[in-house]
């Protein structure tokens, strides 16, 4: 069973038609990415998937279950995590203090419960605390073990959302441009620690511009184009595909 299933999902944002009528699924631990022009809807349908926007109608299943309209939080609960566009780091915290924030999110519920018996509080803050510093040396951030946030150069936050996301446990991440803003020899490292999340057993979706890595690293690729599904299917299809070389590719070269 696939599993994120999407039917016939649109959003209308005034007379904004941004997402219309995408249909898609994803089977579990693939590589699927979500690319098109500028404007074409990727983000949006990120923001839907993940909870942040209300569907104006269709369908989202996780596991055959609907979570169409679910809150970020419970979707975190569910194994859902994301990355963002523009980095979403707390700055005046350290960069293990913001991957702890991914595993609160986990954990929300026993927070409530851990408050009532406190030296258990001191016991799983430690724990979390070694968990964050691992999912640190996971994504490549060994020597930003003690730093603040706001003393690391913008790749490695990159990385560090990566680490939060991965802190939720999650079943399946969705990233939205890592590879923005970043230079050739970074771009490489994240498609290698995007390929490690993947071998780790978490289906990742990516929204990405970099061509090249789209194409080396998806399973499948879902081309969307004015807030339609243009075409799906795999790298050697899409880049076939006239539709898509008229649309997208072809504008790009
Ligand atoms: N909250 C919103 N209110 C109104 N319009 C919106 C909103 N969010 C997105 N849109 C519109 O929906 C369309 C799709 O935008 P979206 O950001 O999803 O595209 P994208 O494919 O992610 O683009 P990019 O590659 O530039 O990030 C655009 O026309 C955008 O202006």
């Amino acid at each position: 069973m696939a599993l994120l299933d999407v039917t016939q999902l649109s959003i209308h944002f005034g007379g904004v038609k941004a997402v219309q009528e995408v249909s898609f699924s994803i089977d579990p631990g693939i590589v699927y990415s979500v690319i098109g022009p500028n404007g074409a809807g990727k983000t949006t349908l990120f923001n839907l998937i993940t909870g942040v926007y209300k569907p104006t109608s269709g369908e989202i299943r996780l596991d055959g279950e609907s979570i169409a309209g679910k809150s970020p939080d419970e979707l975190a609960r569910r194994g859902v995590a994301r990355t963002f566009q523009n980095l979403q780091i707390c700055m005046n915290m350290s960069a293990v203090e913001n991957v702890m924030v991914g595993a609160h999110l986990r954990l929300d519920r026993n927070l409530i419960k851990a408050a009532l018996r406190l030296p258990s509080i001191t016991r799983r803050d430690a724990e979390l605390r070694a968990e964050a510093s691992e999912l640190m040396r996971f994504v490549g951030l060994d020597q930003y073990l003690e730093a603040r946030a706001d003393s690391m150069p913008y790749g490695a936050l990159k990385r560090l959302e990566i680490a939060r996301a991965l802190a939720m446990k999650p079943r399946v991440i969705f990233l939205d441009e890592p590879a923005a803003g970043l230079n050739p020899k970074e771009t490489i490292e994240v498609d290698h620690l995007v390929r490690k999340v993947a071998d780790s057993g978490i289906t990742v979706v990516l929204v990405e511009h970099d061509m090249k890595m789209v194409m080396n690293l998806s399973d499948r690729i879902l081309v969307l184009d004015y807030g339609k599904k243009l075409a799906e299917g795999t790298g050697e299809e899409i880049r076939r595909n006239p539709d898509v070389i008229a649309a997208y590719l072809g504008a790009h070269a």
